[in-house]
This record gives structure tokens, sequence and C-alpha cells, in this order.
């Protein structure tokens, strides 16, 4: 069963070392195919040299695992709580990638301050509000998943715009077109993550970028009429 999906979620799983973007198996990508109801993951906690494509496993949009010898990911309700809420994503990510939970750790926002920043992110990175004890302990993966969808709705996010949150005290979350352009927002993430911390030392104050920088960037890759690359109108 869907062993196309199986393969593409296995490789995005595999960039997550390749990237430096995980320590151990802290970490997870997910991917779906959209006219099934279906995502595959990773399963929860075996080593990524172990792993193989026929280890991933299918489950459902109501949580139900349909196919695999293994758990999935401790964190399959997280994701599928993003694919029930947010509808044009096909990927979503997960690690524990040290410069993106530095920030999740402070609970702050990676604000917009330069444009490898707006190439990817139409504004500030939002960091969720620390869940409290009941959603923690109940239910705690799909509670955080919940927060996520509650931070980008509060804040009037678009989750097409800025694919990404930092979930506080825990760590970032990204999403995509497909598994691997959900892991390509994840290494940026870091990366920028990185930048934005150094940024801040040298100067706290005048961080945010102008508006029209911004526009400029993350439409001209992402806008109707973007024309970053080889698009042709
Ligand atoms: O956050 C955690 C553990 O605290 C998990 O996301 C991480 O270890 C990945 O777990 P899985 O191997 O996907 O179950």
């Amino acid at each position: 069963m869907l062993e196309k999906l199986k393969q593409e979620v296995y490789d995005a799983n595999m960039l997550l070392p390749k990237y430096n973007l995980i320590t151990f198996t802290w970490g997870n990508v997910s991917g779906i195919d959209r006219e099934k109801g279906l995502f595959v993951i990773k399963p929860s906690g075996v080593d990524y040299e172990d792993l193989k494509p026929s280890d991933m496993v299918v489950v459902d949009l109501q949580g139900e695992k349909i196919e695999g010898d293994m758990n999935p990911s401790s964190d399959t309700e997280t994701h599928r709580i993003l694919y029930n809420n947010f509808p044009n994503i096909k990927g979503v990510v997960h690690t524990h990638s040290p410069w993106a939970v530095s920030f999740a750790q402070a609970g702050l926002d990676i604000p917009a301050a330069g444009t490898t920043h707006a190439d990817t992110f139409y504004g500030s990175v939002p960091a969720s509000r620390i869940m409290n004890e009941a959603e923690v302990v109940t239910e705690y993966e799909k509670q955080t998943g919940d927060v996520i969808v509650e931070t980008f709705k509060k804040r009037n996010l678009d989750p097409d715009q800025i694919p990404a949150v930092l979930v506080n005290d825990h760590g970032p979350f990204t999403w995509g077109t497909s598994a691997s352009d959900a892991v390509h927002n994840a290494v940026v993430l870091e990366e920028v993550a990185k930048m934005t911390y150094h940024s801040l030392q040298l100067n706290p104050h005048a961080i945010d970028m102008p508006q029209y920088l911004l526009d400029k960037h993350f439409l001209r890759k992402h806008g109707k009429n973007a024309y970053y690359g080889q698009i042709k109108h």
C-alpha cells in the first residue's frame, strides 16, 4: 500500500541526518496522499541507519493505524492535526534542531530579519504559548497540534505563507507541499534561527526588515507573479 509515498517519506526522513537536523532518533517526517486520506510516517524510536522504506507506517486522518508492523512516531497525532487543519500541506517535519529549539525554549518568535528568512517565511516564525498541565497530561501530542493551530488562528497567520512554528519549550514543526519540501523548510528554519540569533547579538534594536523587502523576496518566489528560478509565464 502507498509504496511510492513510503519511499518518498523514507527518503525525506533520511535527509534529516544528512542536513544535521537530528541527534539520535529525535525527529520525524510524514507525507500524505490527500485523495486516499492516508498519511505515511516514520516508526517511533528506530535508529536512522536501521530504517527501511517498508518500515514506514500508514495512518488515517482519524488516527487509526492502517498498515505497518511497528508503532508510528510518537508525534503522529500532531502531524494528523496539522493535516486536518492546514488543507494544502502534504508533508510535515519535526526535529530538535538546536538553533530552532533555542528560540522555542526561549518562547520567542524568529523575526524576519533578512532576505534568507523572507525567501521562505512571509513574516516572523511564531512561537506558540506554553501548554498547560491538563493539555500535557491528556492527549499531549494531539494537544500539541491544537496549540499550533490555535497559534496560527489567533495571530491570523497563513500556514501556506509561514510553513513553520516553534512549539514553546519543545521545538520546531515545519510543513510543505511534500515530505521533501517540509524538510527543505526545516533546513531553512534552522539556518535562519542561527543567523537571527547572531544578528540579535550584534544589534537587538534593528532586527525587523522593511516590509517592502520582505514582500519582494517572498513574492518573487511564491507570489502569483513569481519569477525566481525557471518559472515560465
Ligand atoms: O520530542 C520527541 C521526544 O521528546 C520526539 O519528537 C522525538 O524523539 C521523535 O520521536 P519518534 O521517534 O518520532 O517517536
